[in-house]
C-alpha cells in the first residue's frame, strides 16, 4: 500500500523526481513517464535518463523541478558509453531515436560539466520541444494503456454527474478495464485518505470499490493503483460479479450509494444490487469466500440510508433493452437513457498574410526560440518579420466544430433505486413532522396571507432592533 498522496488528487506546482508526469508531444500523442532523478550515466546517456521522441531527445533532468505545463526544449545528448558500445548501421532503433535532427553526440562524459547528481548539464539542442503536464484523469485517459475499450472524458464527466459521485461518496464500479473511468471516479469522490480515527470522528471516505473478473487486468490495474498512490481510494477485486456480486471482506456491505457498470451484460449483475433478496435469486458461488444462497441473512451492498444512482454503460441497444427490464422487474425507477455526441471545437488565431508563411494558429518553433532569433509567429526563413508585442494576439480568433460528430461510443442508461421505507420510518417521520401541527407555514399561496406573514416578520425584526437599542443605550447608561 502506497503512503503519498496521489499527483491525481492532489498536485504540487511543480514536476517532481519519482511521480508521473504526461509528456506531450503533439496533439493526439501523449506519453506517461516516471520522472527520475538519476546519479551518474544512465543506458548509456551522460545526461541520465533520457525520453527519446521524433521531437528529440529529453534528459528526465531538465523536465524535473519545472512549473506543470512548462514547454522542454530538446537536448543535445551525450551517448557517452552508450555512442561507444557498438557501431551505428543508419536506420537502426539508435538512429530512429533520434528522428529530429537533434544532434547526438559522442563526446568523453569525464569532460562535460557535471551537475550535483553526478549526471551532464543539457546543453539545448537547436529545435524540437514538448510540454510537460501533469497526470489528471482527463489527461490519462488519453494517454493510458489501452487494454480494453475505455470510457472517455465527455462520458464520464456526465456520468459522474449523474451519479452524484461527489466528495465523500462510496461507487461501486465493474468492471474496471484500463482503469479510466476509475480514476475520474477515485478524483470525484476523494475527501481525504483513509485515517486511524475515522470511525471515531464518524468521518465517511469517498472510496470506489471496483471489480475485474480478467486476472491479467486486473494485476495490471492492481500495479497501476498502487504506482499512482490510489491503492486506498479504489479498492479493486478481482471477481465475476455475475456469480459472486458485490460485497466485500467476504461478506461485508461497502454501502454504495452510486453504481457504475461497463460489463457486457449488466442484467445479469443487476439482481446483486438490490435492497432485498431477489425472486429466483441463485446465490453466490462459494469461491467468493461468502455465503450461499439460503444461509443466513441477505446483504445487500447498498447504502440502506440513502437512494442509489446507477449509470449501465452499453454500447447496442439490445443491451439496453434487457438492462432497463432488468430494471424494471427489481424496482429502479426513474429509468432513462442517454446518448452523448461529443463533438470538439478548436479555437485558433487565424494567422494568415505576408508575414505569416507557414503559421496559421500552430506553434511551428519553441516559445523561447532564441536560436532563429524570432520566437512565435516570426522566423527569419519568411523573410523580414513585424511581430506585435503580443504577437499570440495576432490574427482572428477563430472557433471550428469537427466537421462530424465521432462515432458512437455507448448508450447510458440511468436509474434509481430508491431508499426503502417501512411503516417505523414512516412512523417516526410522522412523530418528528406531525401533520397539522405545524408551527409556521412560510411560503403561503394566499396573496392576502403572504402579505400578512410579511408584515409579521417586518415586526419582529423591528421588535429585535428596538430590543437591541434599548440594550445599548442601558450599557451606556451603566457604562456612564
Ligand atoms: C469495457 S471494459 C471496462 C472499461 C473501463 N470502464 C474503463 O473506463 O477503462 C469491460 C471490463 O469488464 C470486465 N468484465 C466483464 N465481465 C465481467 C464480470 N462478470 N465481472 C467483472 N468484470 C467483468 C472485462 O474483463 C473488461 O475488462
Amino acid at each position: 500500500m502506497s503512503s503519498s498522496i496521489s499527483p491525481f488528487l492532489e498536485l504540487g506546482p511543480r514536476t517532481k523526481a519519482n511521480s508521473l508526469a504526461v509528456l506531450h508531444l503533439s496533439r493526439d500523442n501523449l506519453m506517461p513517464v516516471y520522472l527520475q532523478q538519476t546519479s551518474g550515466e544512465h543506458d548509456g546517456y551522460s545526461e541520465g535518463v533520457v525520453v527519446n521522441t521524433r521531437y528529440g531527445s529529453f534528459p528526465h533532468s531538465t523536465m524535473l523541478n519545472v512549473p506543470w505545463g512548462s514547454q522542454i526544449r530538446a537536448s543535445k545528448v551525450d551517448t557517452g558509453s552508450r555512442g561507444r558500445k557498438r557501431k551505428r548501421v543508419p536506420g537502426d532503433e539508435a538512429d530512429r531515436d533520434n528522428e529530429s535532427g537533434a544532434d547526438t553526440t559522442t563526446t568523453n562524459p569525464a569532460a562535460a560539466a557535471l551537475n550535483a547528481n553526478g549526471v551532464k548539464e543539457a546543453v539545448a539542442a537547436s529545435s524540437g520541444f514538448i510540454h510537460v503536464l501533469p497526470p489528471t484523469p482527463e489527461i490519462w485517459t488519453t494517454s493510458l494503456p489501452h487494454r480494453t475499450q475505455v470510457v472517455y472524458t465527455p462520458d464520464y464527466s456526465y456520468i459522474l454527474h449523474r451519479i452524484r459521485a461527489r466528495p465523500g461518496a462510496v461507487v461501486i464500479e465493474a468492471g474496471a478495464g484500463s482503469g479510466s473511468f476509475s480514476h475520474a471516479s477515485a478524483r470525484a469522490v476523494y475527501n481525504g485518505y483513509p485515517q486511524p480515527d475515522d470511525a471515531d470522528k464518524k468521518k465517511k471516505r469517498g472510496r470506489v470499490i471496483s471489480f475485474e473478473y480478467h486476472e491479467q487486468r486486473f494485476h495490471k490495474m492492481k500495479q497501476e493503483l498502487a504506482d499512482h498512490c490510489l491503492d486506498q481510494i479504489v479498492h479493486l477485486t478481482h471477481r465475476d460479479v455475475y456469480k459472486d456480486g458485490f460485497l466485500i471482506e467476504g461478506s461485508r456491505s461497502p454501502e454504495a450509494e452510486a453504481v457504475f457498470l461497463d460489463l457486457p451484460a449488466p442484467w445479469e449483475a443487476l439482481p446483486h444490487l438490490s435492497r432485498r433478496k431477489p425472486e429466483g435469486y441463485t446465490g453466490l458461488s462459494e469461491a467468493a469466500g461468502q455465503r450461499k444462497e439460503g444461509e443466513g441473512e441477505w446483504t445487500s451492498p447498498l447504502n440502506p440510508r440513502k437512494s442509489v444512482y446507477i449509470c449501465s454503460f452499453s454500447p447496442c441497444i439490445e443491451q439496453v433493452t434487457k438492462t432497463v427490464s432488468a430494471m424494471r422487474r427489481l424496482g429502479w425507477v426513474d429509468i432513462d437513457m442517454v446518448e452523448i455526441a461529443n463533438r470538439k471545437y478548436h479555437t485558433v488565431r487565424d494567422r494568415v498574410g505576408l508575414n505569416m508563411p507557414v503559421d496559421r494558429g500552430v506553434n511551428n518553433s519553441a516559445r523561447d526560440d532564441g536560436i532563429d532569433g524570432e520566437g512565435v509567429g516570426g522566423g527569419k526563413k519568411g523573410g523580414a518579420v513585424e511581430t506585435s508585442a503580443h504577437p499570440w494576439m495576432d490574427g482572428r480568433l477563430v472557433t471550428r466544430g469537427e466537421p462530424e460528430i465521432k462515432t458512437h461510443t455507448s448508450y447510458l442508461v440511468f436509474a434509481i433505486l430508491p431508499r426503502e421505507w417501512t411503516k417505523e420510518d414512516e412512523e417516526a417521520t410522522a412523530k418528528k413532522y406531525p401533520i397539522g401541527e405545524e408551527k409556521q407555514v412560510v411560503g403561503n399561496l394566499d396573496k392576502a396571507a403572504r402579505k400578512k406573514e410579511r408584515q409579521e416578520q417586518m415586526k419582529k425584526l423591528g421588535n429585535r432592533k428596538t430590543r437591541r437599542k434599548e440594550r445599548d443605550e442601558k450599557m451606556a447608561e451603566t457604562e456612564g
